[in-house]
């Protein structure tokens, strides 16, 4: 078994949605990245990596090289699922939390359960998201970011 952590923020910018766990979800701001700026999918990522020790997700995929902007995250966590497979792990079990104030999570967390169990092969029971405010506290509860960390278990295939 092997466990790894991972944590990503973005703040928010124009827009008039943000990407979350692959789900998009309509609201009064969008997030400055050079991706979609999905922090749970680069939290989960980083994690994966995290685990296999394998460094963290700018090393795949350099903010410097121009073929990774605006790209679907989903990219990214297809990739990593990938080195999991290729090393010979799989996914125990991953454990998301978003920080924020707005939007609110609770409504498409299964949604984004079920995309992070089809891109990484396993049951939707083997994946947790779930979201907490900073109760108004610090950037992400004066609403000018929004942040992510994850927990995964990895599990010999
Ligand atoms: N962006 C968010 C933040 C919170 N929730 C849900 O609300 C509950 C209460 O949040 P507290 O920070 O006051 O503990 C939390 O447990 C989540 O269920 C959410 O859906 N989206
Ligand atoms: C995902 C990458 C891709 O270039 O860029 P961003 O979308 O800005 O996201 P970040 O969480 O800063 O991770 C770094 C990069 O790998």
């Amino acid at each position: 078994m092997r466990i790894g952590q991972g944590f990503d923020v973005h703040a928010f910018g124009e827009g008039g949605h943000v990407m979350l766990g692959g789900v998009r979800i309509p609201h009064d701001r969008g997030v400055e990245a050079h991706s979609d700026g999905d922090v749970v999918l680069h939290a989960l990522c980083d994690a994966i990596f995290g685990a296999l020790a394998l460094g963290d997700i700018g090393r795949h995929f350099p903010p410097s090289q121009e073929q990774w902007r605006d790209v679907d995250s989903r990219v990214f966590l297809r990739h990593a699922a990938g080195m999991m497979r290729d090393r010979g792990y799989a996914m125990g079990n991953a454990d998301v939390t978003v920080i924020c104030e707005r939007p609110k999570v609770g409504p498409h967390a299964q949604a984004m359960r079920e995309i992070i169990a089809r891109e990484l092969g396993c049951d939707v029971e083997c994946i947790s998201v779930k979201a907490t405010t900073t109760e108004k506290l610090g950037f992400t509860g004066r609403g000018e970011g929004i942040a992510a960390q994850a927990c995964v278990l990895l599990v010999v295939a």
